[in-house]
């Protein structure tokens, strides 16, 4: 379904119709001119002892006529700081600015797009639409044609009496944007908004979504946009934000992105774009002009090697595919050919890094020796090779030294406490998933999942 341009076809001519200028009570717009600012944004949550740091000094620009994509791995704050730029949650400490003036509650100049949609299943979709306008008080007549006008531009005339619940994923989502857009947000915020959608569904809504905001008939002056997918962020960014989390979410890298709509995966400026970024995001990158490569880690600790969700199997998998490729495998070929995204590696080659089984060197990610014994020896060297490599990793060696100076079993919670010091909860656990499983196939310990224990295996004393 392609979306229309309101501006040629429609045959409604309601407030969302109107060119784009500025909406009355708003300066007029200046190209390049700062919509959103932060200063030293911190942003805090409270953990069971102390604060848990999330964002640690963000400085952000977002200009007008631009889209930024936020970028960075799962847990580096990218929906914190659009909540933040939203105005939906406060700051711990710094500034978030809407055109100089500083956030008190939500931001006037916003709305959000979600992944999840969002819609109130008991409203119609024109009444779905309407409530972004209900809340700022535009009268019921305005209202009803600003929001038959906003879902023409979507591709979903004919669909205003119908119930989210009959519609497919796709027309939810295009909902979701009408509802945003009929505000006429200068800044349109998206978190995710096409991941919950399959990929042609996905691909669609964001060549209609383009389209428009090539033709200029996009009733906003900025977007900002969370995602996992770096194609996605290059085919829609003009900039491109990298945050890392280690050990909160901060700014890593920017990257601009010069290329004209609409853009073409496959061309070498497409690629060379996604390569960087992916580098960047791996850590590995000898990086563009702008690009400012994480700090290195000294010395390894709990607080400061995040055990990614990889599973053995999964990472005996990558070893053995690299294998077949006599060692080495370039990226972003190899997440082509596997038909995954690039992010679907990510937690594997960090484990892999992590483990030392490989390197990641320029685009290629080589095994190395120890490695290929993993991946090759038989099932009992292999288990060697894995334990050996798993006791360098902080969590698990942790588990291990605790229970060779206690006579008994030792509880998860106890690990998971000690991991609360430095991370959420929901990371705490995640972290102690990836390590119950490495320990128990390095055949270090034992977890009995019922009683939530470790216990040291004789073999490791
Ligand atoms: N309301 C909250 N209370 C406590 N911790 C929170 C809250 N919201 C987020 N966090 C924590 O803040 C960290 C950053 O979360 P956030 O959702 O912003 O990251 P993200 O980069 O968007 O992650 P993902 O890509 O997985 O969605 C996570 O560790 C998360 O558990």
């Amino acid at each position: 379904m392609a979306l229309r341009l309101l501006t040629k076809h429609s045959a409604h001519l309601g407030a969302a119709d109107a060119p784009i200028t500025a909406p009355a009570g708003r300066p007029a717009p200046v190209r390049g001119e700062v919509l959103l600012r932060t200063r030293d944004l911190v942003k805090s949550y409270p953990g069971p002892d102390r604060d848990l740091p999330v964002l640690g000094g963000v400085d952000l620009d977002i200009k007008d006529g631009e889209i930024v994509a936020l970028l960075g791995r799962s847990g580096s704050g990218k929906s914190t700081l659009l909540r933040l730029l939203a105005g939906l949650v406060a700051p711990t400490s710094g500034e978030v600015s809407y055109r100089g003036t500083p956030l008190t509650g939500a931001n006037p100049g916003t709305a959000m797009v979600f992944q999840s949609f969002a819609l109130l299943p008991w409203l119609t979709v024109q009444q779905n639409v309407e409530t972004g306008l209900e809340a700022r008080g535009v009268p019921a007549r305005e209202r009803a044609a600003a929001a038959r006008a906003a879902l023409d531009r979507v591709g979903l005339d004919g669909f205003e009496s119908a119930y989210p619940k009959e519609l497919s994923g796709g027309m939810r989502q295009r909902v979701g944007f009408a509802r945003a857009l009929v505000v006429r947000p200068d800044v349109l915020l998206m978190d995710e908004p096409f991941s919950a959608l399959d990929v042609l569904t996905g691909q669609n809504l964001r060549g209609d979504l383009m389209e428009l905001w090539a033709a200029g008939e996009f009733p906003t002056r900025a977007a900002v946009l969370v995602t996992h997918n770096i194609e996605e962020a290059v085919t829609m960014a003009d900039r491109i934000v990298v945050l890392g989390a280690r050990p909160y979410g901060h700014i890593t890298a920017e990257f601009d992105i010069p290329l004209a709509h609409p853009r073409e995966r496959g061309t070498p400026q497409f690629d060379a774009l996604v390569d960087a970024v992916y580098r960047t995001m791996t850590g590995h990158s000898d990086g563009s002009a702008r690009t400012r490569p994480a700090a290195k880690p000294g010395h390894r600790t709990i607080s400061n090697t995040p055990l990614p969700a990889a599973s053995v199997d999964g990472i005996a998998g990558l070893a053995e595919l690299l294998c077949r490729e006599h060692g080495s495998a370039d990226l972003s070929d190899l997440a082509e050919r596997l038909g995954l995204e690039h992010r679907d590696l990510l937690p594997l080659v960090a484990a892999l890094d992590l483990l030392g089984f490989a390197v990641v060197d320029g685009d290629d990610l080589c095994l190395t020796l120890a490695g290929q014994d993993f991946a090759t020896a038989d099932v009992q060297l292999s288990k060697e090779a894995f334990s050996a490599a798993a006791l360098g990793v902080p969590l698990v060696r942790l588990i291990v030294t605790s229970l060779r100076h206690s006579d008994a079993p030792l509880r998860a919670g106890f690990f998971r406490d000690l991991l609360a010091h430095h991370w959420t909860r929901e990371r705490a656990a995640g972290q102690l998933d990836t390590a119950t499983d490495w320990g128990r196939y390095a055949e270090l310990y034992a977890y009995d999942a019922d009683r939530e224990e470790y216990t040291l295996d004789p073999a490791a004393r």
